[in-house]
């Protein structure tokens, strides 16, 4: 029982590390609780909740994964390297496939819900939202 308390408790100073040095961490957290509470308010129902909650967790844990991901390759690699850039940039794929993920079911439900909105909505958006995201980046460069 000690051990397993000990365990958690490394746990949750890997959780407190993570909130306390990523911007956007703390930004998807801010939106997991508007979520929950927006649903907890329109009293959805349970496989809604359970959608709502796989969509946060999702992209919670592979932000996570992602500042992992990014802390170890500064430690084994610190100086510039293509490959390094890649792996990272994969890291940071991942996060962006969440989130995409986790804006189709916002629409769906939230959508649905409150403005009558049809769930194909819900991929029109999805898929906009990606188009933007790569426009966006290369109108950048
Ligand atoms: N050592 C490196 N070699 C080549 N490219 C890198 C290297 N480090 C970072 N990059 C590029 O910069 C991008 C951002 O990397 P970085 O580690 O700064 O992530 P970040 O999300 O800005 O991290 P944080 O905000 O946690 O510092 C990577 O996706 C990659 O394209």
């Amino acid at each position: 029982m000690r051990k397993f308390s000990k365990s958690l408790s490394f746990a949750i100073k890997g959780l407190f590390e993570v909130f306390n040095t990523q911007r956007n961490f703390k930004i998807q957290t801010a939106f997991a609780l508007g979520a929950f509470v927006l649903a907890f308010v329109l009293d959805l129902n349970e496989s809604q909740i359970l959608w709502i909650t796989l969509a946060i967790l999702m992209v919670l844990i592979l932000e996570t994964v992602n500042t992992l991901i990014e802390r170890m390759m500064d430690l084994i690699h610190p100086h510039f390297s293509p490959i390094v850039g890649i792996i990272k940039d994969l890291g940071a794929a991942a996060v962006l496939i969440a989130a995409t993920f986790s804006i189709v079911v916002a629409i769906v439900i939230f959508g649905g819900r409150i403005f009558n909105w049809p769930p194909k909505y819900g991929i029109i958006v999805g898929i906009a939202f990606i188009v933007f995201i790569i426009f966006g980046s290369r109108l950048k460069k």
